[in-house]
């Protein structure tokens, strides 16, 4: 069992005014990495930010926060490139958004970066499931994308569940709704890359929040290991 539990504030949420500000406090309290969340308009009915801010905010912030770009976007090859120049460590793609996801993951591969799959809540995990081998991360989408502070998914659980147990030293991660109250259910599922946007960044204190998705998800993989 290769992976461990990591927890990724999404600054979706945060004051976007103070970006690189608020990407080094989520690192103070705790963060495992930052989840860099872009929309175009298109692919989801929300603008966010492209390369020129991740560029910006790797001068900022230094080199050793791991950016994990989750690319809401459509043609989500045109981006490959310049998110690698930028400074992108992870590009995280939507399998709905391309035709040919085997080239695109070369694409990422060859450009440096760690290769992560997103599905959105309707589509099936068995569409994921023939990328699985080829791929560092799978996301599973716990809201629709598009907005951050929406309600939890529970129904995507049994999606999390399936893939733990096809793939079990995968990286998973869930994205949207996920915080104290949702996280145990994440954890039981198998899930162990956790995006948190709201429930952690607007909190009076992030590092207790961060710190108990991280203890609820650690105990999770060890009785899993325990249970093997
Ligand atoms: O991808 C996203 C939305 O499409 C965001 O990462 C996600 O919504 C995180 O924010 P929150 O935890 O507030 O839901
Ligand atoms: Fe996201």
């Amino acid at each position: 069992m290769a992976y461990t539990a990591k927890i990724g504030p999404s600054i979706l949420s945060s004051d976007l005014s103070q970006l690189g500000r608020e990407c080094e406090r989520m690192m103070e309290c705790g963060a495992d990495y930052l989840h860099l969340d872009v929309m175009d308009g298109h692919f989801v009915p929300n603008i966010t930010f492209g390369h020129p801010m991740v560029e910006c905010l790797r001068h900022s912030i230094g080199p050793d926060p791991f950016f994990d770009m989750h690319m809401m976007v459509s043609r989500p090859e045109q981006w490959v490139k310049p998110m690698a120049a930028a400074g992108a460590n992870q590009y995280t793609f939507h399998l709905e958004a391309t035709t040919n996801p085997g080239n695109l993951i070369k694409e990422i591969r060859e450009s440096g970066m760690k290769v992560g799959l997103a599905i959105k809540p309707g589509t099936t995990v068995e569409e994921l499931a023939p990328w699985a081998g080829q791929i560092d991360m799978a996301l599973v989408m716990t809201v629709e994308p598009g907005f951050g502070g929406q309600k939890f998914m529970d129904d995507m659980m049994p999606k999390v569940s399936w893939l733990r147990s096809q793939f079990p030293s995968l990286d998973i991660e869930v994205d949207g709704g996920v915080g104290p109250d949702s996280i145990h259910r994440c954890a039981e599922a198998g899930a162990n890359m956790i995006v948190s946007g709201s429930a952690v960044v607007s909190c009076d204190d992030p590092r207790s929040v961060i710190a108990l998705l991280k203890n609820v998800v650690s105990e999770a993989i060890q009785k899993r290991s325990l249970d093997r």
